[in-house]
């Protein structure tokens, strides 16, 4: 089979090395220099340690990449895809349309998987997520991840076309509760790089993951999620491997607030802009999320992080669930 890659930074990348094993793969990127570059030396700068193989096309050609692909999959970062599909789109042929981003959009509130729907209405689309370096899955390390579409049928179909002997694909039938997991930990992530970055500790962080936790599930339930799926790779799994590596660039980014350091702008961190879509969602619906609405806070420089502590330990006492 053939599958397009849309974006080719580093998930992409990765993706497209895991997938070349059983299939050719056409890895579209919007740099016309970097991907010239990149299809001439085989090596992406994202992950230096990775060759490209010789079934790995690398385009900047849309109409070429897409022609003929059995699959789509999408890692443009969640705050570009919509802009970024909708030119796309009219070139697709009604392949199936799999997600691989993680956030919420800031103009429509949308996670990865609704996004893709807004604009891809009449074809097939799911999400693929779960917790997986992009690093590990090009260096072939074993990485289990949740391939959810609304359909089973569909997810049965594409887990079978779509695992390798190292990516183990898990389907869901509950997107929604896989764009909103994977979205969600990203935002929590931060607040656990703040804490360590601050000196607060780990037990401070262990917390933080459980009620972290805690309003994800308040919130994607209410937004018609599975519960069960927030237990699962897409969710807890992803929130266990983004909360605690230093591999995590939201990790990253939430040390450097903590630690009162400046961060590269141009690093992909994508719980940032989520925690501030989150902001009039959560208080128009009435969900309690005190921690993403602290990292909103530390995001927009309107608060500090000790502020941010503060205001958490201050809240009044209650029972735990
Ligand atoms: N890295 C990881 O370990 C994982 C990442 N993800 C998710 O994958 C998504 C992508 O992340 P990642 O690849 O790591 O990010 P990177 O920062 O490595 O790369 C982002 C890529 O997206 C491209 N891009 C940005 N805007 C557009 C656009 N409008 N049209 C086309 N391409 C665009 C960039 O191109 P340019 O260089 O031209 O700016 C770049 O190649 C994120 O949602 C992330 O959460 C999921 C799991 C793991
Ligand atoms: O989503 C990821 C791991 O599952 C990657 O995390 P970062 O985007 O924080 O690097």
């Amino acid at each position: 089979m053939t599958v397009c890659i849309l974006g080719a930074g580093a998930f992409g990348t990765a993706l497209a090395v895991a997938l070349s094993d059983r299939h050719d793969v056409r890895l579209w990127g919007r740099d016309g220099a970097a991907l010239r570059e990149m299809a001439q030396s085989r090596k992406s700068p994202r992950l230096p340690d990775v060759t490209l193989v010789e079934n790995i096309t690398v385009t900047c050609d849309a109409k070429m990449a897409l022609q003929g692909a059995d699959f789509i999959l999408s890692a443009i970062p969640l705050q570009a895809t919509h802009a970024a599909l909708s030119e796309l789109v009219p070139l697709f042929a009604g392949q199936p349309l799999i997600g691989c981003s993680k956030g919420v959009d800031l103009t429509t509130g949308l996670g990865g998987y609704s996004v893709l729907r807004s604009v891809y209405v009449a074809g097939p689309s799911g999400l693929l997520t779960g917790p997986s370096f992009a690093a590990d899955i090009a260096g072939g390390l074993p990485t289990a991840l949740t391939l959810a579409a609304a359909a089973q049928e569909d997810a049965g179909a594409w887990q079978a076309a779509l695992s390798t002997e190292t990516l183990r694909l898990y389907t869901s039938s509950d997107p929604i509760g896989a764009e909103l997991g994977g979205a969600l930990k990203n935002v929590i992530a931060i607040a656990c790089g703040a804490t360590i970055g601050a000196g607060l500790g780990q037990s401070a962080r262990a917390a933080l993951i459980t009620r972290g936790q805690a309003e994800i599930m308040r919130y994607a339930v209410k937004l018609g999620a599975q519960p069960e799926t927030l237990a699962g790779l897409s969710g807890f799994g992803d929130l266990c491997l983004t909360c605690t590596s230093q591999k995590s660039r939201n990790y990253q980014f939430g040390l450097a607030l903590g630690r009162g350091q400046a961060f590269d702008k141009a690093v992909t961190v994508e719980g940032r802009a989520t925690a501030l879509a989150l902001l009039p969602i959560m208080e128009r619906l009435d969900i309690d999320m005190p921690i993403t609405k602290a990292v909103a806070g530390l995001c927009s420089g309107a608060i500090t992080v000790s502020q941010a502590l503060a205001a958490l330990m201050a809240r009044p006492l209650r029972k735990e669930l």
